[in-house]
């Protein structure tokens, strides 16, 4: 299957109380390999795009597709489904499971895949080096600094090589040398992959290779930075 995945019309309405609110409206795009960042004010529609395009949610308009499938005609679980083969995701709180350490985290979507013991160990492990933290990878989450819990949650992301990665503001809770570095194993793990990155930080945008713009749910501008000065 391809791993093209597009939205085509895609809108969500909501109804709040008396009142309806289109969180959502028109959005046609195809995501490319490589980094597209979603920017745009807060109430702009980027988490409810991001809900949408994963199928975490069902539009009220339009569709979703991942090559030829429509996602959103699919159940919930045939949804679930498709997440854990094509999509890997990093969210600004890790969502680290606080009595796993860390290799049993990165590990853990292999277990849901049915690999055997030995298999998800050593590629827990792997993963646990190619984020640099192979020497933490027995430590519970609490035992580890939040760029380093966001690491393992990247390798987590990353465990089943997913085509498709999203990543809703990874360094909103990070101090700046932590920002730095998640970002950059992000967009080096988004270059073979479809990344799709919601912030609010322009900065962080600034490095993906498009930048969407929402405002008031609707795709106003697209833009593709220039080289970093
Ligand atoms: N479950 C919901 N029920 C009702 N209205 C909702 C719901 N989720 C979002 N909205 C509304 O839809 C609009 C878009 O919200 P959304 O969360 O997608 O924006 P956002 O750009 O992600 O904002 P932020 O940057 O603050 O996270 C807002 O007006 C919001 O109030």
């Amino acid at each position: 299957m391809t791993s093209v995945l597009r939205a085509e019309n895609l809108g969500k309405r909501y109804r709040q109380g008396e009142k309806e609110v289109m969180a959502l409206e028109g959005f046609t795009f195809a995501f490319p390999q490589g980094s597209t960042a979603v920017v745009g004010p807060s109430g702009s529609g980027k988490t409810t795009l991001l809900n949408l395009l994963a199928g975490f949610d069902l539009p009220t308009e339009g569709g979703v597709y991942l090559g030829e499938l429509a996602l959103h005609r699919l159940s919930e679980d045939q949804r679930a489904e498709v997440r854990l083969q094509h999509m890997g995701f990093v969210f600004q709180q890790w969502n680290l499971i606080p009595t796993l350490t860390a290799w049993e985290n990165v590990a853990f979507p292999l277990l849901l895949a049915g690999l055997p013991p030995k298999a998800r160990k050593e590629r827990a492990l792997g993963l646990l080096e190619r984020v640099g933290l192979l020497e933490r990878a027995h430590h519970l989450p609490s035992r580890l600094s939040g760029g380093e819990q966001q690491r393992v949650a990247l390798a987590r992301a990353l465990a089943l090589d997913p085509p498709i990665l999203f990543a809703d503001e990874p360094t909103g809770n990070l101090d700046a040398a932590s920002r730095e570095q998640v970002a950059s194993l992000l967009f080096e793990a988004g270059k073979k992959r479809t990344l799709i990155l919601v912030t609010h930080d322009l900065e962080l945008a600034a490095q993906a290779e498009r930048i969407l713009y929402l405002k008031g749910g609707r795709l106003v501008r697209q833009e593709v930075p220039g080289p970093p000065r």
